[in-house]
């Protein structure tokens, strides 16, 4: 029986610590692997292989694939299907293939029915928000500028020049305060550098996505130095990528290496810091947006809709290109469409907030400040929300 919004938190609080159902959704089982072992991208996928009901397969929506022969011809890159093989790729499937032709190709890799039900609970409903959204936003893409991708090229090889430069210059010069000043240049370079490589890691694979992993985290696993066979499996030569700035700095700078590793350690650790102060301050961490516990509109919904109940846009942040490539922003549209560049999606607007309006969906816009505020508050939240206190919230704003 559905709880009445009153008696929503108590009941979640009691599912918490009952671990059987998952908490928002409790039609679904408590997530296997959850609390053993790293929580990380790694125990995640191996949970999802033991609840996925893919057999060994690829599971989209209620059908079952053997997408083998086609990992290495998969225009995306390998790793999509290498990584995800015996789970649910419905979403992935779904929110990263704009165009209707790519459903036809499954037709070749079909092997039979899934038995169980899928272990999710969102829809991709021909007339929902989600699949009418895509369909326009297909036909919107036609339209808009060809060389619209370039600003956010230029603003990431800008970005990769200025960190490559000052953390050069901060070994170089013997100024204790000039050290500082390019080491804190650097260290800013290096974060927004982080955040804009973003924009590339959901998409085909290409040579900007490695240059998130110059901060020292890999845009596949942030655990990755902590798993054991590091150069097996899908461990990479990117995945180290980050240690070629500290050797650039030593042959530029001709600094001796201590030096240099100190100076470099410096501006990955103030980079990283900064790194995380933008993402905790970006779209999600308000207690606005819906976090496990919450309770979400209903039981099944449009996995469209549910993307934007976990977030919250900026404004201020949405209004130039700069912002939205360097401090995660037009978040709904890139959750949405992930492969396309952020700096197309400013073209979307118009459509996106039509449909949002025809669909009442809950998509909601603060401020830059009221997402610092917000972070606090839901810090210090010690309830679950229920979906209506996300609306009336939402709308006082
Ligand atoms: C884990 C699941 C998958 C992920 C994350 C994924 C990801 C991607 C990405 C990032 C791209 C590049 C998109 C772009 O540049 O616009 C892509 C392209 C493509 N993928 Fe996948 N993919 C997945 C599964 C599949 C499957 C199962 C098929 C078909 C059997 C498929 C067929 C294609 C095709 C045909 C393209 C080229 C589409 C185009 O040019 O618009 N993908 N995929």
């Amino acid at each position: 029986m559905t709880p009445k919004a009153n008696e929503w938190s108590a009941v979640a609080q009691k599912r918490v610590l009952e671990k059987k159902t998952h908490v928002s959704f409790p039609q679904l089982k408590y997530p296997s692997l959850r609390d053993s072992g790293f929580k990380d991208p790694v125990q995640w996928l191996a949970g999802k292989v033991l609840d996925d009901g893919a057999e060994g397969l690829w599971r989209i929506h209620d059908k079952l694939y053997d997408l083998t022969s086609f990992i290495k011809k998969h225009p995306g890159g390998e790793e999509w299907l290498e990584l995800t093989k015996g789970t649910d790729i419905t979403e992935a499937f779904e929110s990263h293939h704009l165009k209707p032709s790519t459903e036809k190709l499954l037709d070749k890799f079909y092997i039979k029915d899934a038995v169980t039900p899928r272990n999710s609970p969102f829809t991709f409903k021909e007339d929902g928000f989600y699949r009418t959204l895509k369909r326009l936003v297909y036909e919107e893409l036609k339209r808009i500028p060809k060389d619209a991708n370039k600003t956010s090229d230029r603003i990431t090889d800008g970005l990769f020049i200025v960190l490559l430069c000052c953390s050069s210059l901060a070994s170089w010069v013997t100024v204790y305060w000039l050290s500082v000043l390019w080491c804190v240049v650097a260290a800013v370079s290096l974060a927004l550098l982080t955040v804009t490589c973003h924009n590339f890691i959901h998409r085909r694979t290409n040579w900007r996505m490695f240059l998130f992993n110059m901060s020292m985290w890999s845009y596949r696993f942030l655990s990755v130095f902590l798993r054991r066979g590091f150069f097996k499996a899908h461990y990479g030569w990117h995945d180290a990528i980050g240690f070629t700035l500290p050797f650039i700095m030593w042959l530029t700078s001709g600094a001796p290496f201590l030096h240099v590793v100190y100076t470099w350690m410096w501006i990955n650790c103030t980079g990283s810091l900064l790194f995380f102060l933008i993402a905790v301050n970006a779209a999600h961490h308000h207690p606005d947006a819906i976090k496990d516990g919450d309770q979400p509109s209903t039981e099944t919904p449009d996995w469209g809709e549910h993307q934007l109940e976990a977030l919250l846009d900026r404004k201020d942040v949405n209004s130039n290109s700069f912002g939205v490539a360097t401090l995660f922003g037009d978040h709904a549209l890139h959750h949405m469409f992930p492969t396309l560049d952020h700096a197309v999606l400013k073209y979307l607007h118009p459509i996106f907030i039509e449909h949002c309006k025809l669909f009442e969906a809950n998509y909601r816009v603060s401020t830059q400040f009221k997402m610092v505020v917000g972070q606090f508050e839901e810090v210090m939240r010690t309830r679950f929300q229920t979906s209506d206190e996300r609306k009336i919230k939402s709308l006082r704003d």
